[in-house]
C-alpha cells in the first residue's frame, strides 16, 4: 500500500525555490531517506507534508486523501508524527508529562467534562497515563519518567522526542535528523530503535539525516534533494555511486574522479 504520495511539489520564498517540482512514492513499512547537502530543502520537504507551509504547487496524498494544504494539527490527527531537527521537548515538563501532552489529541473527553473532571475525564485521563507508562516502558525511558526532560542525557532526549511523536499512534513517522550531534554508540543504538519500531508499530518511516552510515544500513530507499530538485532516488547502493549525487556533496569533478 501506498502511504505518502507526493506530486509535484513546489514551494517558494520570495524568489528563491526551496522546492522544486519534488515527487515521490512512500510504500507501507518503508524507511524511506531523504538526504542533500546544507540548504536542499529537506526540513521545507517535511514541512510541506505537516502542514506548516503550504506547497505553491503540486498535491500530497496521504493514505489516498488529498491533504494539500493541511494544518499541522489536521496532519498530526490523520496519522503523520514527526519529530524536529532542534529537540522540542519542554525542558521544564517531566518526561512523562511530555508523553501526555502528546497524546492530548487523542483524548476524545468534552471540554465541559474535563473541566468538571466527570468519571468519564478521570477514566480518560487513567487511560491516557497508563498508555503514556506503557510507551515509556517500551521505549526504555519507564525509570526516567519523574525526571525532567532537560536533565537527560542527550540521546535519551531524542529517544524521548520520538516517544511522544509515537504517543500521537502515527502511521507515517517523519525523524527530521534525529542523529544530530549523537556519538557513534547513540547512534547505533539509534539504529536499532528506529528499526524496532518500524517492525514492531508497523510505521512508515521517512527519515531526513546527515550521517551517511546511518542512512545507507538503515534505508530501504533514499531521495537526494539539491537546490530543492530530486537529483536521483534508489535503493542504499545506486545512491551511493551515482555520479550526480557524488558531485552534489563534493562538488563538481568529484565525480568518478574526474577533475
Ligand atoms: N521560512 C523561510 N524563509 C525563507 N527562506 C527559507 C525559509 N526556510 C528555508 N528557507 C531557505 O530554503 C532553502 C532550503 O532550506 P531547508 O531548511 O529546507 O534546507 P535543508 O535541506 O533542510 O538544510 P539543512 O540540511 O541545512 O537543514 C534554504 O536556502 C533556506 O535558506
Amino acid at each position: 500500500m501506498r502511504v505518502l504520495e507526493v506530486q509535484g511539489v513546489t514551494k517558494r520564498f520570495g524568489g528563491l525555490v526551496a522546492v522544486n517540482q519534488v515527487s515521490l512514492e512512500v510504500n507501507e513499512g518503508e524507511i524511506f531517506s531523504v538526504i542533500g547537502p546544507n540548504g536542499a530543502g529537506k526540513t521545507t520537504f517535511f514541512n510541506l507534508l505537516t502542514g506548516i507551509y503550504t506547497p505553491d504547487e503540486g498535491r500530497i496524498l496521504f493514505l489516498g486523501q488529498d491533504i494539500t494544504g493541511s494544518t499541522p494539527d489536521k496532519a498530526a490527527k490523520l496519522g503523520i508524527g514527526r519529530t524536529f531537527q532542534n529537540i522540542r521537548l519542554f525542558g521544564a515538563m517531566t518526561v512523562l508529562e511530555n508523553i501526555l501532552v502528546g497524546r492530548h489529541i487523542h483524548t476524545r473527553v468534552p471540554y465541559l467534562h474535563a473541566l468538571l473532571r466527570t468519571p468519564l475525564a478521570r477514566k480518560e485521563e487513567r487511560k491516557a497515563l497508563e498508555e503514556a507508562l506503557s510507551l515509556l516502558e517500551y521505549v526504555g525511558l519507564l525509570h526516567r519518567k519523574d525526571e525532567l526532560a532537560r536533565n537527560l542525557p542527550y540521546g535519551e532526549q531524542r529517544k524521548l522526542e520520538i516517544a511522544r511523536a509515537l504517543a500521537l499512534k502515527p502511521k507515517l513517522l517523519l525523524l527530521d535528523e534525529p542523529a544530530a550531534g549523537m556519538n557513534p554508540k547513540e547512534t547505533e543504538a539509534l539504529q536499532e530503535f528506529i528499526l524496532k519500531i518500524r517492525s514492531e508499530m508497523g510505521l512508515t518511516i521517512l527519515l531526513i539525516e546527515h550521517d551517511m552510515r546511518l542512512v545507507m544500513r538503515i534505508s530501504d530507499r533514499i531521495a537526494v534533494l539539491d537546490y530543492g530538485s530530486k537529483i536521483a532516488e534508489g535503493k542504499p547502493e545506486e545512491v551511493r555511486t551515482n555520479p550526480r549525487v557524488i558531485e552534489a556533496y563534493l562538488g563538481r569533478g568529484a565525480a568518478g574522479g574526474a577533475a
